[in-house]
């Protein structure tokens, strides 16, 4: 497994993480979520050795990473990388050699992906002739052309249309099925959501969460009930610790303590017939606002 143990990084007098420790298991899907400057890139940089830590260090199995071990990576970085007047297949043909592949051995990869990812028909065109979205898939075959033993992808989703991002997220939990530790950035919480094993949540250079999907949900989540009565439910602006989210004549969705929730039911019933109670579990959009709330800003505290 990859693991982070108290990693630091500043620029300049600004530091940008602060004792970051989390870890990715093997045959994980681990999503990397936290708003713009979370520090997000600078730990893929980090775990990859592109750069430095100022504290801290990243191990794989419990053995620290040295040089001369990117190979055993794949990375998608943030700032897109490939050449973009060499043909799709003969530019990850040409990354496969790179690592040691033989000349038939790299073709079959490369073609294997381009298949994989979708893009057949776009195999012989030069890379800056893609559309944005083939460009993006095109990324992710070059961080998987050399069978790395770990993945490391920084927003592999964005610019994909919902196919290109079923396709994505397909060939990220087959890796992950094979054993890889996967870790993916990635600000669509709706993807992170349908896709990940784990989570952690980062917001001004902190570990803020980490878990599974679901013990995240039970530990963050806001206690919501949606409730459907026979009567109107307007009565449940008044009950005191409730917030009313939604009401619609006799069905509610509100939020209130567990205690004040079961008071809400017994009223409701003593009022008539309740024809459903049920508790409403947080999305991930709603888990992240509830534990990165209040985050400055890290570049406004900057100027
Ligand atoms: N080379 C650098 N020099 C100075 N500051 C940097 C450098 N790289 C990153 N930073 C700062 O570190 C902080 C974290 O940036 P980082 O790119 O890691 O965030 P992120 O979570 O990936 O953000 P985003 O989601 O917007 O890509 C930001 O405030 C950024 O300005």
């Amino acid at each position: 497994m990859l693991e982070l143990h108290g990693i630091s990084r500043s620029f300049g007098d600004r530091l940008v993480l602060d004792d970051v420790s989390f870890t990715v298991g093997r045959g994980r899907l681990t999503g990397f979520v936290g708003g713009n400057g979370a520090g997000k890139t600078t730990t893929m940089r980090i775990i990859l050795g592109v750069l430095a830590p100022h504290a801290g260090q990243v191990t794989i199995d419990g053995a620290p990473v040295v040089g001369g071990q990117r190979a055993r990576f794949g990375y998608m970085p943030e700032e897109r990388g490939l050449y973009p007047k060499m043909q799709l297949v003969e530019h990850l043909t040409y990354l496969a050699r790179l690592h040691g592949f033989d000349k038939q051995g790299a073709t079959t990869r490369a073609e294997a992906l381009v298949e994989r990812l979708g893009l057949t028909a776009r195999a012989k065109d030069p890379v800056e002739s893609l559309s944005l979205g083939n460009q993006q898939r095109a990324q992710v075959a070059a961080a998987l052309v050399h069978d790395p033993e770990i993945l490391v992808l920084d927003e592999p989703f964005s610019g994909l249309d919902p196919l290109a991002v079923e396709v994505v997220q397909g060939v990220l939990a087959e890796r992950a099925a094979q054993g890889a530790p996967v870790l993916f950035s990635s600000h669509q919480l709706d993807v992170v959501e349908r896709l990940c094993d784990d989570l952690v949540i980062i917001a001004g250079g902190e570990v803020r969460a980490t878990g599974t999907r679901e013990e995240l949900r039970t530990r963050y989540g806001t206690a919501r009930h949606e409730i459907v009565a026979d009567g109107d439910m307007g009565w449940l602006r008044d009950v005191p610790q409730v917030r009313v989210d939604e009401l619609a004549g006799g069905s509610a969705v509100f939020e209130a303590p567990q205690d004040v929730a079961q008071h809400v039911l017994t009223a409701a019933l003593a009022r008539g017939p309740v024809h459903a109670f049920t508790p409403l579990r947080p999305t991930l959009a709603e888990i992240f606002r509830d534990v990165v709330a209040d985050e400055p800003d890290l570049e406004e505290v900057a100027r």
